[in-house]
């Protein structure tokens, strides 16, 4: 039997829920609901959680100390660990932005002598350094987007999802997005993953594609059964099954979450009956 893999994940913010329901989807065990444990063992899956600030994650799997971990691709490059990505997660997805009040600071190019706040100084540094930009990083700690309002600086780089709270501090947007982020799972940056790590890659891809696709079934005449495999590709080739009722056909295919709609119209149009959409529970692909 391989060592026990040693899995490092969000204990609190943005990231801890949906990576817990992630987990739990791929067949882990997880936290009961308000359990503060530190460590949790999982001995039927041969691995063992740690809960950890996502902003120290990249730290511990880049040390080599845990072997995985579930983090933000924001805090991954802002740690500077030697750590790379294994797969994107799809969720906590954010970008990272500058902003600024209106008027103020309306491009890049004019930032050098001004003051820009944030709690990811890493990243920033790193970015206004490759684009030689002179400005003075001002590190908080949280709630970047007072420090403009309080005099602390006169621009904010930060993470922005909907937008909502920059709006509440009437700052704006400036430039161009810093860097598109979402939770992504981390090994360490030379060699191979550890051993067990295959595992949990190919039941997370398993959630990701169940997550992204749902199961089509239809019925359609056996004449229009290429028109109809077009529509319905799957992701190699859909089954076609012979029916009992002569000159027909039933197909089943993997379509798209968000395009079984426009799908399920355009089938109809061609004369496809009894079409059926399921969830996927689970998939290895
Ligand atoms: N509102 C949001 N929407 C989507 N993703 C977010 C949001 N806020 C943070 N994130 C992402 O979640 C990850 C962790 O950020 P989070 O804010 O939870 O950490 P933190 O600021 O250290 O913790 P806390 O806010 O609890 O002090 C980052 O990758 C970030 O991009
Ligand atoms: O664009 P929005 O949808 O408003 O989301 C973005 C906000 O969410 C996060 O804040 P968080 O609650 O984590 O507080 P923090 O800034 O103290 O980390 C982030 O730092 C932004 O402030
Ligand atoms: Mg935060």
């Amino acid at each position: 039997m391989n060592d026990i893999l040693r899995i490092a994940v969000p204990n609190k913010g943005a990231l801890a829920d949906p990576a817990a329901e992630m987990l739990r989807e791929a067949g882990y065990r997880q936290r009961s609901d308000g359990a503060r444990d530190l460590v949790l063992r999982d001995p039927e899956n041969n691995v063992e959680f740690f809960f950890l600030r996502p902003r120290d994650i990249a730290v511990y799997v880049g040390a080599g100390t845990l072997d995985v971990g579930i983090t933000g691709r924001d805090m991954l490059l802002d740690s500077g660990a030697p750590v790379r990505e294994l797969l994107p997660l799809g969720f906590a997805r954010s970008t990272f932005r500058f902003a600024a009040t209106p008027g103020t600071a309306d491009d890049l190019k004019g930032f050098d002598g001004l003051r820009v706040a944030t709690s990811y100084s890493g990243l920033l540094r790193t970015y206004l350094a490759e684009r030689g930009i002179d400005a003075e990083v001002i590190k908080l700690d949280g709630a970047v987007e007072t420090a403009v309002q309080l005099g602390v600086a006169d621009v904010i780089a930060d993470v922005v999802e909907t937008g909502t709270t920059l709006r509440q501090a009437g700052l704006e947007i400036v430039g161009d997005p810093i860097l598109i982020s979402e939770a992504v799972l981390i090994t360490r940056q030379d060699g191979q993953p550890a051993p067990g790590a295959e595992q949990l890659l190919r039941r997370l891809q398993g959630v990701l594609v169940a997550r992204r696709y749902v199961m089509m079934d239809y019925d359609i005449r056996a004449e229009r059964v290429e028109e109809a495999s077009a529509l319905t590709p799957g992701l190699e080739s859909p089954t076609v099954s012979p029916l009992h009722r002569e000159g027909w056909v039933a197909v089943r295919a993997m379509v798209p979450r968000d395009q079984a709609q426009r799908v399920m119209d355009e089938l109809w149009e061609i004369g496809a009956r009894a079409i059926l959409v399921t969830d996927i529970l689970a998939c290895r692909i």
